[in-house]
This record gives structure tokens, sequence and C-alpha cells, in this order.
């Protein structure tokens, strides 16, 4: 677990530096106030920090509204170093957002204790927020996470225009595979069916269960074109080979509608899912197993 501390006299900085390591944390040491709201405003935040209140630049009451507003994105449990233990002080350090308080000079074992509280509830918080925003069946994104993932990126495209595809990729006769093979092997078939769309993604590409056997892949910065090979890549990888089952082996197979939002048009997210469940449809009516583009994007993809 990465850990930041920022303490404004050296040899404190030392001690507790020396300290947490010895934990087995993973130790970040700052000076800079200015360096440290950078750290924690960052992509990829330390979860646990211990900060001097008094530290230059380090603006501590902004700086906690500012952790508190990121919400969903990543908390940092943050214990904030006091001069003293005055209840006026310690009440505008709790009061700002910090979690927790120490007073100095910091008494080691108790750094310790309050240290592995806050471990606990990051850990905590870690396992909620991931049961909270993921399908507990096939371990990619729920619901709710994967149309908030589609709403940040429709707002992102419409500041730097770098395009968004959807894919709605819906399994094949799935109540056929329930009634022949059992549920259970149609559980196995749905959980192999996300890994395999998942290998096909890039890192940035995100895959959520969208409802029952229907899947939803958001494509930041793609066109048309691009979609429609990573909906064939998805279309190829599933019927590719039987799916292992209780059961024994299942052949699957996905039917795939894709939409496209492009620089010149004023399509919102829910215009853009119902596209692609349009030409999903129209994807299933038309045998299965075969991808459609929505027909307001198929200009686009001939360009
Ligand atoms: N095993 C399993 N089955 C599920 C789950 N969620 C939904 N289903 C089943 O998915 C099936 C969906 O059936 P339909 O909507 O009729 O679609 P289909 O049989 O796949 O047919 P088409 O979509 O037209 O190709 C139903 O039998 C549901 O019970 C799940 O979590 N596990």
């Amino acid at each position: 677990m990465k850990i930041l501390i920022a303490d404004k006299d050296p040899v404190s900085q030392r001690k507790l530096k020396d300290a947490l390591e010895g934990w087995g944390f993973q130790v970040l040491a700052e000076t800079d106030g200015q360096r440290v709201h950078e750290l924690l405003l960052g992509t990829d935040p330390p979860t646990l920090a211990v900060l001097d209140w008094t530290l230059p630049e380090l603006r501590g009451a902004e700086l906690c509204r500012k952790l508190s507003a990121r919400g969903s994105q990543g908390h940092t449990y943050v214990i904030m170093l006091t001069e003293n233990d005055e209840p006026a002080l310690v009440a505008a350090v709790m009061k700002a957002g910090a979690d927790d308080f120490l007073c100095k000079p910091v008494r080691i074992d108790e750094l310790e204790l309050r240290g592995r509280a806050g471990k606990r509830i990051c850990e905590l918080e870690q396992r909620l927020r991931l049961r909270a925003t993921h399908d507990a069946l096939t371990g990619i994104y729920n619901r709710g996470a994967i149309i908030e993932i589609l709403q940040i990126t429709v707002s992102r495209h419409k500041r730097d225009h770098a395009g968004v595809a959807i894919i709605f990729a819906d399994l094949d006769h799935f109540s056929r595979i329930n009634e022949e093979h059992g549920q259970l092997a149609g559980d196995a078939v749905l959980r192999e069916v996300s890994q395999r769309i998942g290998y096909v993604l890039r890192e940035y590409d995100s895959v959520g269960r969208y409802g029952g056997e229907e899947l939803l892949v958001v494509l930041p910065t793609c066109d048309a074109r691009n979609a429609l090979e990573v909906a064939e890549r998805i279309r190829l990888s599933v019927c590719a080979q039987p799916i292992l089952t209780p059961a024994g082996p299942v052949s699957a197979s996905v039917s795939l509608g894709v939409s496209v939002l492009f620089d010149e048009t004023v399509l919102r997210y829910s215009e853009l899912i119902q596209l692609a469940d349009q030409a999903l449809h129209e994807a299933k009516n038309s045998g299965r197993n075969q991808v459609v583009l929505a027909r307001s994007a198929h200009a686009s993809a001939r360009a």
C-alpha cells in the first residue's frame, strides 16, 4: 500500500518514513506542499497520506475539500499532523475533511495504531467500491458503473472531439443454453464471454453488464471503422472455441450492435444506447452471430 508523508521537519520526516517502511508501506516522502497537491490529485494517488498541517503551500483545508470532491474516483485517507491538540485546531482540521490527526512530535507507537486503522478502512472502502461497481457473476462493471463511464466518455468527447463508440453484445439463444445445459452452465458461458471480450479490448476500453445476457462496451477515441473491427474481434473470440462449463463444452455466439458519436453530432449518451440497441435487434433479426452498425453511423464508416 502506497503512503505519502509530508512533514516540514526533516528529522521527523525521516523517523516517520523509516517506521512506515518497516511496517511494509511503500513510502513517498515530500516536503513541497504544491507537489503534495499534485500527487494526491493525480491519476494514481497514494492510499494514505500523513500531512503536516503547517507545511508551506499545503493549504490543508483546500486540499481536503478537493480530495472529498473526487468522490468515487478514489479516496486518500488523510492523517493530519498538528502542532498541538487544542480543541479549536483539531476541530478545524477534522472539519476540513481530514480522516484523523496526530499531534507532533509524533509517537511512533501511536502512528502505527492510527496507520493500521486507516489501512483497514481503506481496504474496506476498496472492497465496497468494487462491490458497488462490479457485477458479482462476471466480475466486469455493473450497469450503473458502465453507464457512468459512458457519460464521462461522452462529456470528454464534447471537449476533445476524439470520438466515442459503443457496442451492445447479446448472447444468442441464451435461454436455450440454460434449458439444454442448465443455469450453472449458462453462468459459466456468461463469465467466459465477459472475459473473452475483455481480452480483445484496449486498456482504456471498458465492458459492463448492461442487463441479463447483454453486455455494453465503451470505446473512447474510436471511429466507426475501428469500432466495427473491435466488434468483429469480439464476435470471433466468442464463437471460435466452445466454452468449458460444468455441463461440458458449450458453443456460443453473440450478436452485436455498434453506434458511434461523431464530432458534428449532438447525440446524448442515451441516444447512442438507443441506436446501438436498434442495430443489435437488426443483427438478431438478420440471423444472429453478426455485427450491425447503427444506421446513422453508416456514412462515417464509408468515409
Ligand atoms: N444462466 C444465466 N442466465 C441468465 C442470466 N441472466 C439472464 N439469463 C437468461 O438469459 C435468457 C435471455 O433470454 P431471451 O431474452 O429470450 O434471449 P435469448 O434466448 O438469448 O434469445 P436471443 O437474444 O433472441 O438470441 C433468459 O433465459 C434468462 O433467464 C444469468 O445471470 N445467468
